[in-house]
């Protein structure tokens, strides 16, 4: 069942935009909960003392329903800062992290990083993690195009969100589909640079509501001077 809804020109055959490309089921659920707890940690390291020892006791109280879902790594709201986002900022309700290592004595973490970047040319990339609230979202943007170059890889985890394509020159050209946990997408060239994406909070696409939930990012961007580094070694 196809339920993205498309109103713009042109559909590849695969039922998605030009220069965009769609892996529904990348992760499994196990690989999913490795992802997150390992990308989790990498946010908590950054967060206060206070919050971390409020954290540590929440886990050591027992008081955690042990449920299977992915939802289920993230700890209630309340046990994280999420950021408010200012006036000017398109994102909204989040934690982010720039990461330029993971822990390097988990070899199964390895095997799906190193998955991952088999999807992409092998190039010099920068890494972020970025944790929505269970009403944070991002508003419509065009990632900077001094920071990063022609491609952005993003894994979801946790709660199922839209995503929204939107034409920068022409509104009506627009392209909405859910992002299940465990899928990864690329944009790149015409939809990198000529659309807006956003992550929305709630909503419906074909039959499929989405209604807010935490859920966690991995985006893996082309380092904008790499061939400059390339060429000048
Ligand atoms: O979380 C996502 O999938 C998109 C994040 C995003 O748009 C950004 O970090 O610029
Ligand atoms: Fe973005």
């Amino acid at each position: 069942m196809n339920h993205d809804i498309c109103r713009c020109i042109s559909l590849k055959a695969d039922g998605y935009p030009a220069d965009f490309t769609f892996y529904p089921n990348f992760f499994s659920h196990e690989e999913q909960r490795l992802l997150l707890s390992a990308a989790l940690h990498k946010l908590d390291m950054s967060e206060n003392r206070k919050v971390r020892r409020r954290q540590r006791e929440l886990l050591a109280s027992g008081t955690l329903k042990l449920l299977n879902s992915i939802e289920q790594v993230f700890l209630p709201d309340e046990y994280y800062t999420f950021e408010e986002g200012h006036y000017d900022n398109v994102i909204r309700r989040y934690r982010e992290i720039h990461v330029s290592s993971w822990p390097d004595d988990q070899p199964e973490l390895q095997r799906l990083l190193q998955r991952l970047q088999e999807l992409h040319p092998p190039v010099p990339t920068q890494t972020h993690i970025l944790h929505l609230a269970s009403d944070g979202e991002i508003q419509p943007h065009v990632d900077n195009t001094e920071a990063s170059g022609s491609w952005i890889l993003g894994v979801s985890l946790g709660s199922p969100r839209g995503l929204r394509l939107e034409n920068a020159e022409d509104p009506s050209d627009t392209f909405e589909m859910i992002l299940p946990s465990g899928s990864v997408y690329i944009q790149r060239d015409s939809t990198r640079y000529n659309y807006k994406h956003s992550i929305l909070l709630r909503g419906d696409v074909g039959l499929t509501r989405f209604n807010g939930g935490q859920r966690l990012s991995i985006m893996i961007r082309v380092r904008q001077n790499y061939l400059v580094h390339g060429i000048l070694g």
